[in-house]
């Protein structure tokens, strides 16, 4: 028999030769049980660590790793994102199937019938420099009222300010000319247009089908407790249903989740009853989401948490009786 320093001898000189060298598995007698012949495997790094009850110990880690399975793959909700913020879309679209309701309501508004229903996100409709003249516009005005919950709204084409826990008419205060500077309005009025424009566009209808409605509103949400129902912005709703004109809806975010606050992103449902799958839309300043406003597009905002959270809420109607106008020049 070899002895086990003659081995390591002899693959030294072998290695010494430059000749690659294929591990040996060795053998040697097994002195604790019943003394002579039996052999036991000697692994290359040496004996494998044993500690008490390893069997017991194995078997609960694997049920454990195979309930975190179960858990995390039949979680009740799965999530997407449609528009990152730290992307920039030309055009992103996810094409959701029309509701019946929606149908049976549009289809008496000649042009106004989308080819199909579904999200559109753009970076490219409203530029950055236009949002940042709409942000400081509303941080202005919203400074004479505010909710003392954790939404604020400012409707400018009625005047209408949240102002503790109730509304104030801003034109009633200080004149409608007097509010907005004469540039706000024409980069207002611009913005609109543009986004009617791309509304026009992606659904495949007639620009001159489509009217601004009631609200059209900027906000500014945050984490503070609500004081009111009306700061309460974070439950699952349809915009139809809540406001019953609505046929395009539209929002232009005015600052960025997650450098200017956290939480607060946009998050459609395929089903507001029960919903399975969550898809994402992260406000980015510049960005405008269009989507129809029936039931194939039940939706919600997430809480904020940490800073303010600025939008704007452009809503077209296709019947021509439930349409607004612009501010005054
Ligand atoms: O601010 C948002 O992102 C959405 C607001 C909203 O759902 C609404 O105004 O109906
Ligand atoms: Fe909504």
């Amino acid at each position: 028999m070899t002895s086990p320093s003659k081995v390591t001898k002899r693959r030294k000189e072998k290695s010494n030769n430059g000749v690659a060298e294929k591990p040996e598995k060795q053998t040697v007698p097994d002195d604790n049980k019943n003394g002579k012949g039996k052999e036991t495997k000697k692994f290359k790094y040496g004996p494998l660590p044993s500690f008490p009850s390893q069997r017991v110990w194995s078997r609960g880690i694997i049920i454990i790793g195979v309930v975190i399975y179960i858990f995390y793959f039949s979680k009740s909700t799965k999530e997407s994102v449609l528009a990152k913020q730290s992307e920039t879309y030309i055009r992103r679209s996810q094409v959701v199937e029309c509701s019946t309701e929606f149908l049976e309501d549009i289809k008496q508004y000649k042009g106004c019938i989308p080819e199909k229903c579904g999200r559109y996100v753009s970076d490219k409709i409203v530029t950055v420099q236009e949002a940042d003249i709409l942000k400081k516009l509303a941080i202005r005005v919203m400074a004479d009222g505010g909710s003392s919950g954790g939404a604020s709204i400012m409707d400018l084409h009625t005047g209408a300010l949240s102002y503790k826990d109730t509304f104030i008419n801003v034109y009633a205060q200080s004149g409608e000319n007097k509010v907005l500077t004469a540039e706000e309005k024409k980069i207002y009025q611009l913005v609109r247009k543009k986004i009617q424009t791309s509304i026009a566009e992606s659904f495949g209808i007639e620009f001159n089908s489509l009217h601004l409605t009631y609200p059209t509103f900027f906000s500014r949400l945050t984490g503070v407790e609500p004081k009111t129902r009306h700061d309460e912005y974070w439950h699952e709703h349809i915009d139809k249903r809540t406001y019953e004109s609505f046929h395009y809806t539209s929002l232009l975010y005015l600052n960025d989740y997650e450098k200017d606050y956290k939480g607060g992103r946009f998050i459609f449902l395929d089903n507001i009853e029960k919903p399975t799958k969550n898809v994402t839309v992260e406000p980015k300043k510049g960005r405008v989401l269009m989507f129809t406003s029936g039931h194939e597009n039940p939706h919600y905002v997430e809480r904020v948490t940490e800073g303010q959270r600025f939008a704007i809420t452009v809503s077209f109607t296709c019947d021509s009786t439930k349409a607004i106008a612009d501010p005054k020049m």
